[in-house]
């Protein structure tokens, strides 16, 4: 059984289609990325897959299971870093890892992933004094504290620094070692390049491509050996060398 089946799914808001019949799968220990232009659905593909938006239509299973009606059972076997986080300000980054420590049979020691995200210095800060990317950091740190077997990251680095980049980097190769699926939206060529198996692209809240970078290349047709970045300009209908309005 695949991790991850999404069949056909639509998002839509009062005015918006945000996802218009998304169908992929994902399957044990793959890492997949999730691209697309901003507004392109992706978001919103995984708040569906986290269990906090309903589906308009069309299914989500993980495991087999409804992300929304069986959440508590896949809760603590899923762990979702979203964008928008709504941790406790007040809290340190000490008390909130080990409050979500708590919720969870086997976590991993607060200490340690304190250590691995780089937030030893501000361990004892309240969350609303971090910045951004201590922030982000920390969602992370929350996101893997319960060993999850599939971890779902929302702009996993946007926002962090080089070295923070690279810790998390290795983080998510530890994750691919120890055979947790891992899907991860991203805008950062370099980073999906070195970290995915598989890549799906979304455009205008539809699957434009998917497969392998070197098949991303091929269906863009570029030469081979082209990089992921080329591919995605040319299937999103850009060229590298082209402005973008308003820019
Ligand atoms: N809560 C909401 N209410 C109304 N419209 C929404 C809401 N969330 C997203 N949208 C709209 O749905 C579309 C898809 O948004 P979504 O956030 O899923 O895209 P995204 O691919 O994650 O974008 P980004 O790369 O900018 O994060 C956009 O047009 C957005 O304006």
């Amino acid at each position: 059984m695949a991790t991850i089946e999404i069949e056909d799914l639509q998002v839509r808001y009062r005015r918006t289609v945000a996802v218009d019949g998304v169908s992929m799968r994902v399957a044990a220990s793959e890492v997949v990325g999730l691209l697309g232009p901003n507004g392109a659905g992706k978001s919103s593909t995984i708040e569906a897959l986290a269990g906090l938006r309903a589906p308009t239509s069309g299914s989500v299973r993980v495991w087999g299971l409804d992300p929304v009606t069986d959440r508590r059972r896949l809760r603590p076997a899923v762990g979702v870093q979203l964008q928008e986080s709504t941790l406790h300000g007040s809290l340190k980054v000490d008390e909130l890892l080990t409050l979500y420590a708590s919720f969870y049979p086997d976590p991993r020691d607060p200490g340690e992933l304190v250590e691995e995200l780089g937030l030893t210095k501000v361990r004892r800060t309240a969350f609303d004094d971090l910045s951004g990317g201590q922030q982000q950091r920390l969602s992370i740190a929350i996101a893997l504290v319960g060993r999850p077997r599939l971890v779902v990251l929302d702009e996993l680095t946007t926002g962090l620094d080089p070295r923070a980049r690279r810790r998390v980097w290795a983080l998510v190769e530890r994750l691919r070692a120890d055979g947790v699926t891992v899907l991860l939206v991203s805008h950062a060529m370099d980073e999906v390049e070195r970290l995915c198996d598989r890549v799906v692209l979304l455009v205008d809240g539809r699957v434009r491509a998917e497969g392998a970078v070197a098949d991303l290349v091929r269906e863009a047709g570029l030469p081979p050996g082209s990089g992921l970045e080329d591919a995605y300009l040319a299937l999103v209908g850009r060229r590298p060398d082209a402005g973008e309005e308003g820019e």
